[in-house]
């Protein structure tokens, strides 16, 4: 697998509760690749979480710094990089995506609800009516995410493990140019 990306970048997109930060780490280990988390970033790099940055900054300040971590990490190689769920919201954003092989992780409303009941991290969903939140931020991004090299639908049994095997075993069929 390592030979076939030839270093090229992961791109782990989807929407919150998916997956890619869970999926990813598995997925380095497994490909010696480095695992890099964008949103871990952004609140290194402000020195505050994402819940303080947007009650702080606003989101359009959080999206700033979205794009500015992305834009500095494309410029390695060999990363798995498991994004937050609306980078693809930016259009200039997919101009560093597209730097590598871009993974859409994808499950139904109902899994990511039920996974991130308990979750206070994710300040798009501190809203009176989760589910009809997710619902529209999914109609809005799925025309984005759908952009993606690769869809990976998973299922509600799906283990991380199965899903980064699962990731490995169909990449060969979207390498760039083989
Ligand atoms: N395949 C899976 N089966 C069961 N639980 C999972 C699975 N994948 C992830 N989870 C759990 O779902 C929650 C959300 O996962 P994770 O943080 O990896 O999502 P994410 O896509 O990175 O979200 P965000 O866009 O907000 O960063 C975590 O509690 C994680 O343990
Ligand atoms: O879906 C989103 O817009 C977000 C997802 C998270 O990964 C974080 O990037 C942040 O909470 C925003
Ligand atoms: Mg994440």
């Amino acid at each position: 697998m390592t030979n076939l990306l030839k270093g090229v970048n992961l791109y782990l997109i989807g929407m919150m509760g998916v997956g890619k930060t869970t999926v990813g780490k598995l997925l380095a280990e497994k490909i010696g690749y480095r695992f890099i988390d964008t949103d871990e970033l952004i609140t290194k790099v402000a020195g505050k979480s994402i819940n303080e940055i947007f009650a702080q900054n606003g989101e359009t300040e959080f999206r700033q710094l979205e794009s500015n971590v992305l834009a500095q990490v494309c410029s390695y190689t060999k990363l798995i990089i498991a994004t937050g769920g609306g980078i693809v919201t930016q259009q200039y954003n997919w101009s560093y995506l597209h730097h590598g092989l871009i993974v859409w992780l994808d499950a139904p409303i109902p899994i990511l609800l039920e996974r991130l009941a308990e979750d206070h991290t994710r300040p798009l969903l501190q809203d009176s009516d989760p589910e009809a939140k997710l619902r529209n931020l999914l109609e809005q991004r799925q025309p984005l995410y759908s952009q993606a090299d690769l869809h990976i639908t998973i299922q509600a049994t799906e283990t991380p493990e199965e899903i980064a095997t699962h990731i490995l075993k169909t990449i060969p069929n979207v390498i760039k140019g083989e």
